[in-house]
């Protein structure tokens, strides 16, 4: 379970994010382009910090402005995935893959590497891999980190359709086979029926309606997208 409730001053308004949000399967965060989706996700992951409020993990605390705690985004057990994979070009796959865990657990290693399909990959450089390809190495460095939650920042957004629809297949796996609860930056509809069971929407950094992706589609404010 994730507790938001927190406030930051933006440029053009004021974010405010208050949910409780139920780390099950797949979360769709979605909104248009500039209603604060990467600002919720940084939040989350602590590249960013609110100006007043909390975020509790799993009942422990992420931050919580009242009682002067915050933890380092590295020590949050949370994994994020971006719009560009961010791969180091000088280090081969598997390096890159093992860049940022501390103890690594073969068994799991190997579990994470058939999940995504990339055991073919691991002697390569980033540039000798698809766009699509890269995508799935930098799930696997993060689920490497062994994380309670991951985010995924429109990680779709620089890839083609065929491989858009790789990387989803790919993201349900990880859901059924690894059991690991995702949120999901979009703004993209079709996706959002194709994997998530929740759906939060923001407009002006205001989370304006959240619920199951049924309800949500339902609603007044998505048949005007539809
Ligand atoms: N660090 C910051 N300080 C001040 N304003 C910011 C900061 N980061 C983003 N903003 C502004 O806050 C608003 C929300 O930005 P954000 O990147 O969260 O939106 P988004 O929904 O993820 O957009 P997109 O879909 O285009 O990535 C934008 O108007 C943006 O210019």
């Amino acid at each position: 379970m994730l507790n938001i409730n927190v406030s930051k001053k933006l440029a053009s308004f004021v974010f405010e994010f208050k949910h409780e949000i139920n780390c099950q399967g797949v979360t769709a965060i979605l909104g248009v382009s500039g209603s604060g989706k990467s600002t919720l996700i940084n939040l989350i992951n602590g590249l960013i910090k609110p100006d007043i409020g909390y975020i509790n993990l799993n009942q422990e605390t992420l931050v919580n402005t009242e009682k002067h705690v915050c933890i380092a985004p590295e020590k949050r057990q949370i994994g994020t995935v971006f719009q560009d994979a961010l791969l180091f070009p000088h280090y081969r796959v598997i390096k890159n893959l093992t860049y940022g865990a501390k103890s690594l657990n073969s068994e799991r290693f190997d579990e994470i590497v058939t999940v995504l399909n990339i055991g073919s990959l691991l002697n390569r450089y980033p540039a000798m891999l698809s766009g699509g390809e890269k995508q799935r190495v930098a799930i696997g460095r993060a689920l490497l980190t062994n994380p309670q939650l991951l985010l995924m920042d429109e990680p779709l957004s620089a890839l083609d359709m065929p491989r858009k629809k790789e990387l989803l297949s790919y993201i349900d796996k990880l859901v059924s086979d690894l059991n690991i609860p995702i949120i999901y930056v979009t703004h993209n509809i079709n996706e959002v029926k194709r994997i998530a069971q929740h759906v939060a929407v923001l407009e002006q950094g205001k989370l304006i309606d959240y619920g199951s992706t049924e309800q949500i589609l339902q609603s007044n404010y998505l048949k005007e997208w539809l």
